[in-house]
């Protein structure tokens, strides 16, 4: 029987000293930051780990501590024309602290002179203003309020601050986390004194992540355990391809470099138009697959890609409708795309259509209704795919057909809306809350919907694809 991985059966890995602290040790933050802090390491042009804050009550700090906080990131896929299928135990995570269980370990992280760098990815949902939060709380709930905590403390100390790089996928996310501390700071009385301390000795970069990372590999972790020799209860897959954008003064790459280890990282002044790109080519299509491809009967970003039909969906609505809307070269563009192609086909990572669709209704917002708005005013009619696979989104939702996963406020809003299914489409299009306007406004799109909706709900997606071959 194999055991679980730790210091024990592999007492000499190495250990380095604590340099980042690291909100969030998911699956993304342990294939993303954990192992480019390694690849750092490696190469001797770091020499630090990273200490793991746990942002909720819940979390993985018990089997994090349990594996003395070790685990192996598995990269499989194409790189580079080259096939990739590596297993290496991941060693930057130094301890993880529970502020719900220690606050004091937590505050006394301002203490420690070493620490110099605050990451985090708390999902989408992490980086929002909580109203219960209050400055004695133990600890507040909310990521931005736990971390004025912490910088507060600091200050008061009169140390340097940090340089603070977010992962969330939100659009500027350091201003945004900026913006919630200084609003904290306001509420809680903490002084001028702290806001110029925040603006003058703290750098808060936006960032964009890119790292596709499907995580605990279920189905394949019996084979894994028996030729690892140890069992892993952190191990995450993730694909061999990565890019960070981080928008941020130029002695950063000096002090945090990635870029040098020839890790794809890129230091910019304006991340804006890339991640442009990013949402709107690769989020767009995952987001736009899903419903059409759920409804089939697909589960895998993978099985959409083999699939001859909805391949075709993919690369049509990325090269025809996403990409020509996009300000960047054209020919670029269309090869980004081409790449992302070949990344949704590793046919070594199972990517599960069912996990994209978490939240979709927002995900429709961001990655798809913009170039749908933008395509309509620049060509005077509505684009076909986008417009399809919205379609196969609000049918979805009417939760008969594949589980949504959604707010509840969202779910009961859809409820409501398809009460009256004669009505449906006019009422849910007119919901500024979901979409931040009335779209029952764009000249065409109340009538292509319903005329969507009809022929998906009657003839299923394949041959609502097939009939606009
Ligand atoms: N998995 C991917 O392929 C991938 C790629 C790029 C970006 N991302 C982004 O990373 C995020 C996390 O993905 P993951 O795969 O690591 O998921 P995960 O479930 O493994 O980790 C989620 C982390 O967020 C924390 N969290 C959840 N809700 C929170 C809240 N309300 N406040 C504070 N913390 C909260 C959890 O404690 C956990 O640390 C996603 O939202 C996604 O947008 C994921
Ligand atoms: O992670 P989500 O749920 O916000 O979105 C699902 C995917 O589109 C996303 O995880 C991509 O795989 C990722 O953004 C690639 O970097």
């Amino acid at each position: 029987m194999s055991h679980p991985l730790s210091r024990t059966t592999h007492p000499h890995l190495p250990s380095y000293p604590e340099r980042v602290i690291q909100f969030g040790g998911g699956n993304f933050m342990r294939a993303f930051v954990n192992w480019q802090l390694q690849q750092m390491n490696r190469q001797g042009l770091f020499q630090g780990s990273a200490v793991v804050v746990q942002p909720t009550e819940r979390g993985l700090g018990d089997l994090m501590t349990r594996q003395d906080c070790l685990y192996t990131v598995l990269l499989n896929g194409i790189f580079q024309n080259r096939t990739v299928n590596s297993q290496e135990i991941i060693t930057t995570v130094s301890r993880v602290i529970n502020p719900y269980t220690h606050y004091e370990d937590y505050l006394a992280l301002a203490e420690d002179d070493g620490l110099e760098f605050i990451t985090s990815n708390t999902t989408e949902a992490g980086i929002a203003y909580h109203a219960g939060d209050c400055r004695g709380d133990q600890p507040p709930a909310s990521f931005p309020a736990k971390l004025t905590a912490l910088l507060f403390r600091r200050f008061e100390l009169r140390k340097k601050g940090f340089v603070i790089i977010p992962c969330e996928l939100i659009d500027r996310n350091g201003e945004k986390l900026h913006q919630l501390i200084e609003q904290y700071a306001r509420e809680w009385q903490l002084g001028e004194a702290f806001v110029t301390w925040l603006r003058e000795e703290n750098t808060f970069c936006c960032s964009l992540v890119d790292r596709i990372v499907p995580g605990y590999p279920r189905g394949r972790d019996q084979e894994l355990e028996h030729e690892l020799g140890y069992t892993d209860e952190l191990m995450v897959t993730a694909e061999p391809y990565l890019l960070w954008v981080i928008e941020g003064p130029e002695w950063l790459s000096e002090r945090l470099p990635l870029d040098q280890t020839g890790l794809n990282v890129i230091f910019t002044d304006d991340m804006t138009p890339y991640r442009e790109r990013k949402v709107h080519l690769l989020n767009g299509p995952h987001t736009a697959m899903v419903p059409l491809g759920l409804l089939a009967g697909l589960e895998t970003v993978e099985e959409v890609m083999q699939d001859e039909c909805f391949s075709r969906f993919v690369k049509e609505i990325m090269e025809k409708e996403l990409a020509p809307m996009l300000n960047f070269p054209l020919e670029d563009v269309l090869a980004y795309a081409s790449d992302i192609q070949e990344r949704f086909r590793n046919p070594y990572i199972r990517h599960e259509l069912r996990s994209i669709s978490l939240n979709s209704i927002s995900k429709f917002k961001a990655r798809l209704l913009p170039i749908l708005l933008r395509y309509q005013q620049e060509k005077g009619i509505l684009p076909p795919l986008i417009c399809l696979s919205f379609a196969a989104l609000l049918l979805s939702y009417r939760g008969d057909r594949i589980p949504r996963q959604d707010l509840p406020e969202v779910n009961d809003v859809f409820d409501e809306a398809w009460s009256r299914p004669s009505s449906f489409v006019t009422t849910i299009l007119r919901k500024e809350s979901l979409w931040g306007a009335d779209l029952t406004k764009i000249p065409g799109l109340i009538q292509t919907i319903e005329a969507d909706i009809r022929q998906l709900d009657q003839s299923g997606s394949r041959a609502a694809l097939q009939i606009m071959k």
